[in-house]
């Protein structure tokens, strides 16, 4: 996946490659020259002085440079890469039915799309900086070194030994902390997000205590990984350097002990010194590239889930349609994906186009669930629904989209205007459309009173309304592309008794072909539906009116009764 992702930045990444080569030359390039500024400062030769030291400084220039540039490259494969897959990685999520985003989890899916895509980045941003750099500098290192003082190719074998093993070691104590900091972080981000999208409830209830000390523990934890491994840091950084003195130490030693027969080799300590910590860094750097590598890995694999998931549910491929707003439930059964129980079971029943249906049931009974179904949110386990004669599961989106409209109790409306959000319902709706629409659903008041009408902003999640005004708003959202069946879940529980009655007489003087479902808590906002149906623990167990239902139904009778009760 990494590979295909790079490939559309290929130029840039040979230019990388060209800059990495350029800069391992010019970095093993340099002690050649020092050896010999060294061997000219023995024999007092000024004009030799000058000429390599003028090389030294253009070469150690054009490394510098060739560094910058690649950084710039690298930033650009690394970024550019890092958008793609974020991007990539939204499309899909955009094509997922809900059960897919059940099963992930909308919080595991932010976090693949922000915190993974970065590691994936740093990785890349690395890959390009280090990659080709370590074995070259490394080999190329190792040659030279050998080549400058031969005799001494042994502590060059002890060192990389010894930096080997140092790297190793620590490398793999710190490599369980780090797989350790994902899982926290993923748990830390939850905290944070539940909190603060619930932080009136925190507040109200007094919780705030509670919620410090569960990010705390949390965070508490992360912190002692944190200072183990920053512990192993500073223990490998002393150690490095001890090793590397032992063997600068033992270099210039035996050289010293026959320097009297080969004063050459006195010139040829400082090179031999640079590249033996050319050596050491780059199997730090390599130790650290691949635990960095594999912490990015594991993102990648987390990304690439994603990506490769195929949507539970697609639609046909097939001409759009003009369907009436018929509905049919046969034989449905209904399994959600992380239960192992039924939720709805065995319901058929059957609505005429332009019926008003209530759906009642007590709390956990199938009503939403029904609901969902309508628009395809999910498909049945068994069963088949139609519309307008067709199974659903043969329509087009589009037809279904336009066919089916939903509002849902809890409200959600979108960043941006509220023209913006009611265009969600009717893509290319006018401002009477707008107007018509707001008035069904009682919110043209309080719109038409905003400075900007129905260009006013909408903050995100709508917070800058009342629970009240977003659910006007989105039935209004709901009604705009005049559906030939809406559904209302319990979508008018914010409103007061009068609004309520508004809006559903509004409804059936301005839509009256449309198919209508309304759920309700409360019998009282159904009492006049051509027909009712009864939930009962996700079994269809009456429909008929209200009458018919008193009269016959022992469930139907005793909510009434009950409701009746607490309303007088
Ligand atoms: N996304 C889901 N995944 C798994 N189970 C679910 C999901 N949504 C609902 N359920 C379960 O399905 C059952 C029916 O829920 P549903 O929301 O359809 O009931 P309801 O009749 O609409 O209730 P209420 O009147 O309280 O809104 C409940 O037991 C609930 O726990």
């Amino acid at each position: 996946m990494l590979i295909k992702a790079i490939k559309h930045y290929k130029f840039w990444a040979l230019g990388s490659l060209a800059m990495v080569i350029l800069v391992v030359g010019t970095t093993l390039w340099q002690p050649q020259i020092l050896t010999k500024v060294l061997e000219a400062v023995s024999n007092n030769d000024k004009e030799k002085i000058t000429d390599y030291g003028v090389q030294l400084i253009i070469i150690a220039g054009i490394g510098l440079l060739a560094g910058v540039v690649n950084t710039i490259f690298a930033a650009k494969i690394a970024q550019g890469v890092s958008a793609d897959l974020r991007e990539q990685t939204f499309r899909k999520i955009q094509s997922f039915s809900y059960a897919n985003i059940e099963k992930f989890n909308a919080g595991n899916l932010v976090v693949r799309m922000t915190n993974d895509v970065n590691q994936v980045m740093n990785l890349i941003m690395i890959l390009f900086q280090i990659l080709l750099r370590v074995p070259l500098l490394f080999v190329g290192s190792f040659i030279l070194a050998i080549q400058t003082l031969p005799k001494l190719w042994w502590i060059i074998v002890l060192l990389v030994v010894v930096i080997v093993l140092i790297t190793g070691v620590s490398m793999g104590s710190m490599g369980k902390h780090f797989s350790a900091f994902q899982t926290l972080m993923d748990k830390l981000n939850g905290i944070a997000k539940e909190n603060l999208r619930g932080t009136r409830v925190v507040k109200s209830f007094v919780q705030e205590k509670e919620q410090a000390a569960k990010f705390d523990a949390n965070s508490d934890e992360l912190l002692g990984h944190n200072l183990i491994v920053s512990y192993i840091f500073s223990a490998m950084i002393p150690a490095f350097t001890f090793a590397a003195y032992l063997a600068i130490f033992g270099a210039i030693w035996f050289v010293s002990t026959y320097v009297h027969k080969e004063p050459k080799d006195l010139a040829g300590i400082a090179s031999f010194m640079t590249y033996m910590m050319q050596i050491m860094f780059a199997i730090i750097m390599g130790g650290m590239m691949s635990m960095m590598a594999s912490r990015a890995f594991i993102s990648l694999k987390r990304i690439g889930e994603v990506i490769n998931t195929e949507p539970a549910m697609t639609f046909k491929d097939v001409p759009d349609q003009d369907l009436t707003g018929n509905l049919e439930f046969n034989h449905v059964t209904f399994t959600y994906p992380t239960d192992d129980e039924p939720t709805l079971k065995d319901v058929s029943f059957s609505i005429k186009a332009g019926e008003l249906v209530g759906v009642v049931g007590a709390t956990g009974a199938g009503k939403s669930t029904l609901a969902q179904l309508i628009p395809r949110l999910f498909d049945p386990t068994e069963g088949t629904i139609k519309i307008g004669g067709q199974d659903l599961r043969d329509l087009s989106r589009n037809t279904v989209r336009e066919t089916v409209s939903i509002v849902l109790q809890r409200a959600i409306l979108f960043s941006g205007t509220i023209s913006q959000n009611l265009k969600h319902g009717k893509a290319d709706a006018t401002v009477d459309d707008m107007k018509r629409a707001s008035a069904i659903s009682q919110a043209r008041e309080f719109i038409e009173k905003m400075a900007d009408v129905f260009e006013s902003p909408v903050e995100e999640r709508g917070t800058n309304f009342s629970g009240g005004q977003k659910q006007r708003m989105s039935i209004a959202r709901g009604v705009i592309g005049e559906p030939k069946i809406l559904i209302l879940d319990d979508s008018t529980s914010a409103l007061d008794a009068k609004s309520e009655k508004l809006v559903q007489e509004a409804l059936a003087g301005e839509l009256p072909n449309t198919t209508k479902i309304i759920i309700a808590q409360k019998i009282s906002s159904v009492v006049h539906a051509d027909k009712i149906l009864v939930l009962d623990a996700g079994q269809l167990i009456g429909v008929g009116t209200h009458k018919d239902l008193v009269a016959n139904n022992a469930t139907y009778r005793e909510i009434y009764e009950t409701q009746k009760g607490s309303d007088d």
